[in-house]
């Protein structure tokens, strides 16, 4: 297989959310690369969502990444597909290539890099960093050493940083070098989503220099 398409060098600021509305309050923010990551529902249960938040990517010209539900993304021609190591051992990686969407790949460890650069994805994500409470890690988190580690070995391909990314934390792991930093919590349950929003979309896309 060739490589997955290509995504934008640098994906920025990267919202992770669970539901069309903030899908649509963060495009109309300005957030341009965002994913949809409902868990744990039938297909027939997500589709509705996964549809609409598809439609409203396209309408704003926007990087939308579907979580998990790989099938759905083909079915209504998503930008891309985001997917664990577990995901993979599941998925048909050939039809998500052959209909023509990007591809980013969550990995945790060295052998986890190994297996996904080896697939020649869109964009590789590295987690997660901090402790956090949004999802269950059996793992520990990596910090910002480990991460530094990672991007040293990652300069050919877009990479994002995961995990406990606060708007305090954002500068430092922004710093590493990393292209992205995709957040849950900063956002969805910051006291001011619109102000964190702004403050992270300042933060990891710096206006160019006129
Ligand atoms: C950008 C990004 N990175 C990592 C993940 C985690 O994906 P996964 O390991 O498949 O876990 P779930 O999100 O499916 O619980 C992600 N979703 N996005
Ligand atoms: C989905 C996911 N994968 C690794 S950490 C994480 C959750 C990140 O959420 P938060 O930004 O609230 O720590
Ligand atoms: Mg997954």
């Amino acid at each position: 297989m060739t490589a997955f398409p290509a995504t934008a060098p640098r994906l920025g600021l990267y919202p992770v959310v669970d539901s069309v509305d903030w899908i649509e309050r963060l495009l109309g923010a300005g957030v341009r690369t965002l994913q949809l990551r409902i868990k744990d529902q039938p297909d027939e249960a997500a589709e509705a969502a996964v549809a609409q938040a598809i439609a409203l990517g396209k309408r704003y010209d926007a990087r939308l990444f579907i979580n998990d539900y790989w099938r759905l993304a083909i079915k209504h021609h998503a930008y891309g597909v985001h997917l664990g190591q577990e995901d993979l051992d599941v998925a048909d990686l050939k039809q998500i290539h052959q209909a023509g969407l990007r591809l980013g790949i969550s990995t945790h460890d060295d052998a986890e890099l190994d297996r996904a650069l080896a697939l020649q994805p869109s964009y590789i994500a590295l987690g997660h960093i901090f402790p956090t409470r949004t999802k269950e890690m059996p793992s520990a988190p990596q910090g910002l050493a480990e991460l530094q580690r990672h991007l040293a070995r990652l300069s050919h391909i877009p990479t994002v940083a995961i995990g406990g990314i606060s708007v305090a934390r954002a500068p430092a792991v922004l710093a590493t070098g990393v292209g992205s930093i995709a957040v849950v919590s900063a956002i969805t349950q910051a006291d001011d989503w619109r102000e964190a929003t702004r403050t992270l979309l300042a933060l990891a896309e710096p206006e160019p220099f006129a």
